[in-house]
């Protein structure tokens, strides 16, 4: 097969790992960064040009969008699906799950099972908000946020109220969600193909924190999932119409939480916690399940 990897630097771990795996299987392999390309549009045939070449032939891209690029990530892929390339990542199911409330939305529908969470826009419903998730402690989280930043654990009302004033004044748009503090700053990362788990692994915050993010200093550890972990997790990425999906799990006292979904799992954390090829796998995925003009949008809302 030809397969294009849409990533802006070819020497993450993630991109190098997975223009390995695709070699080693026979493959022909192009790393494309994905601001590089350019569109054609016209009633002829779409297009996509790189540095002055018309790319021809692909059978399938493996995006990995970062999230600073996703709105310009999106019109790549879609272009990519209108010439009936296939694409790993379905462009709808990309910027789907770059949304954290619409994820949320989306998974509370099919009564996964989540943080109770709140949002809303009015600024005097602020101690309605709070009740929705049954008080204080609670976690007010930035929907713009990554890699924990903007994450914030309030532990009574007053601190919650504050926050939550905080971040109106600053016109963020945050959500309130409730603190799940029997995982104890952890949480689990599970690495989903198709319809299976193919490696997971625990991350646990530093002390003093209960972000478990592994750029916050989080540990990372082998973890041994249940039953319903793992239908969890093959079922939130279901819903989200990812084929490979990063979802992650608070462990609470009436079982798994999806906090949220993921669709460019970094490959780096969980093969190294893991020892697990899990590049190669998905590179195998593909293999049994690409095919032109296949990608078609799955998953609703
Ligand atoms: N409701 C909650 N209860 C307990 N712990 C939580 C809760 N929400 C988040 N956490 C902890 O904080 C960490 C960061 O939260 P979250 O994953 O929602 O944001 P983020 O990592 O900044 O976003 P992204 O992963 O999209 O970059 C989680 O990994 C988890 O350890
Ligand atoms: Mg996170
Ligand atoms: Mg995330």
């Amino acid at each position: 097969m030809k397969i294009g990897i849409l990533s802006r630097n070819r020497k993450l771990y993630s991109t190098r790992r997975l223009v390995e795996a695709a070699k080693q299987r026979g493959h022909e392999v192009h790393v494309l960064d994905t601001l590089k390309c350019y569109m054609e549009l016209s009633s002829d045939e779409p297009a996509i040009w790189y540095k002055g070449d018309k790319l021809e032939g692909y059978d399938a891209v493996i995006p990995r969008i970062g999230a600073s690029i996703t709105q310009y990530g999106q019109a790549v892929i879609r272009q990519f699906e209108m010439t009936g390339c296939y694409s790993l990542v379905e462009s709808v199911a990309l910027v789907r799950s770059r949304d954290k409330l619409r994820s949320l939305q989306l998974l509370s529908r099919k009564k996964v099972g989540m943080p109770r969470t709140s949002f809303a826009h009015e600024v005097h419903n602020t101690k309605e908000l709070i009740k929705l998730v049954n008080g204080a402690p609670l976690v007010v989280k930035l929907l713009s946020g990554t890699q924990g930043k903007g994450v914030v654990l309030a532990e009574t009302a007053k601190a919650a109220e504050s926050v939550i004033e905080a971040f109106r004044e600053l016109k963020a748009d945050f959500l309130v969600q409730e603190f799940i503090k029997e995982a104890g700053g952890s949480d689990v990362r599970c690495l989903v193909i198709g319809n299976r788990v193919v490696a997971a692994m625990q991350r646990t915050a530093q002390d003093g924190d209960f972000r478990s993010n592994l750029h916050r200093g989080g540990v990372a550890q082998l973890t041994k999932l249940t039953p319903s972990e793992r239908a969890t997790a093959v079922k939130a990425a279901k819903i989200m119409g990812l084929n490979v999906a990063g979802v992650d799990l608070l462990r609470s006292s009436r079982g798994p939480l999806v906090m949220e979904v993921n669709s460019s799992p970094g490959l780096e954390g969980i093969e190294t916690a893991t020892g697990k090829d899990v590049a190669s796998a998905i590179i195998e995925f593909i293999e049994n399940n690409s095919a032109p003009s296949k990608t078609r949008t799955r998953g609703k809302g």
